[in-house]
């Protein structure tokens, strides 16, 4: 569904990515694990059109991906980013809103009462502005954003950071249900446990490569690679 060949990419001068191959399969859960620093955040923002790419090919749905931010979620990849992003002005409502109008319209597979059938703390808080919500509300707010754009593909940069137990688990058990109803993700994530356990397929980058490729449950059973790689 989503391939990146041999990518380069980077800061200004300054190079992360080095030659960075992964493939996301339609109706499954890939995670990026890593170290800090790796190039996890990194490749996301190049998928995104947020950084450009140096040289390498990412393709969406056998095509070149499009290269403005815009028209890549116009074709089906919404993005929450690891800073959440929601206007910290408006209320939840616009905010939601805002998502709703752009992508959504007739025919439309999620809907403002969707969304919040999904997350009802979140019907709870309609008028209350993005600044004055908790991080786990923030985080529910911006999953609830991105699924209004009718994404085919929902890429996460470290949902869980910062949350309490309780929240992460919330988060965790949704994100299971959207697997379910078989929504394909890309998943940043530094808590393990919640990485693998809703991931099929893993890629592991170091120093803005891929070195580690196999499926969830191998790597929750190899523990040399886990010490190896991320420390755990
Ligand atoms: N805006 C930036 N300008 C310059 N270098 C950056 C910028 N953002 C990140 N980097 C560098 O790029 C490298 C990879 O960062 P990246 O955020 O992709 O790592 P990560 O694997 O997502 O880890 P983390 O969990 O710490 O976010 C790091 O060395 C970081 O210092």
């Amino acid at each position: 569904m989503l391939e990146l060949n041999a990518i380069n990419s980077g800061y200004g001068e300054t190079q992360v990515l080095y030659g960075m191959s992964l493939c996301a399969q339609q109706g499954r859960v890939l995670a990026v694990l890593g170290r800090n620093g790796a190039g996890k955040s990194t490749t996301l923002k190049t998928i995104m059109g947020l950084l450009p790419t140096r040289s390498g090919e990412i393709r969406f749905e056998g095509k070149p991906i499009a290269k403005r931010s815009f028209d890549i979620a116009k074709a089906g990849i919404a993005y929450v980013p690891e800073t959440r992003d929601i206007f910290p002005s408006l209320s939840v409502r616009e905010n939601l809103e805002i998502a709703a109008k752009r992508f959504g319209g007739d025919g439309a597979d999620w809907t403002f009462e969707r969304v919040l059938d999904l997350f009802p703390r979140l019907g709870e808080r309609l008028d209350n502005g993005g600044a004055q919500l908790s991080g786990g509300e923030q985080q529910m707010l911006a999953i609830a954003r991105a699924l209004l754009m009718n994404p085919r593909l929902l890429i996460l940069d470290e949902p869980t950071e910062g949350l309490a137990p309780i929240i992460v688990k919330l988060i965790h058990d949704k994100l299971q249900e959207l697997k379910a109803e078989g929504l394909s993700m890309v998943l940043v994530e530094q808590n393990f446990g919640f990485a693998t356990s809703l991931a099929d397929d893993v890629v592991v980058v170091s120093k803005g490569q891929v070195v580690w490729t196999g499926s969830a449950q191998d790597i929750r059973a190899d523990e040399e690679a886990q010490h190896k790689w991320l420390g755990v």
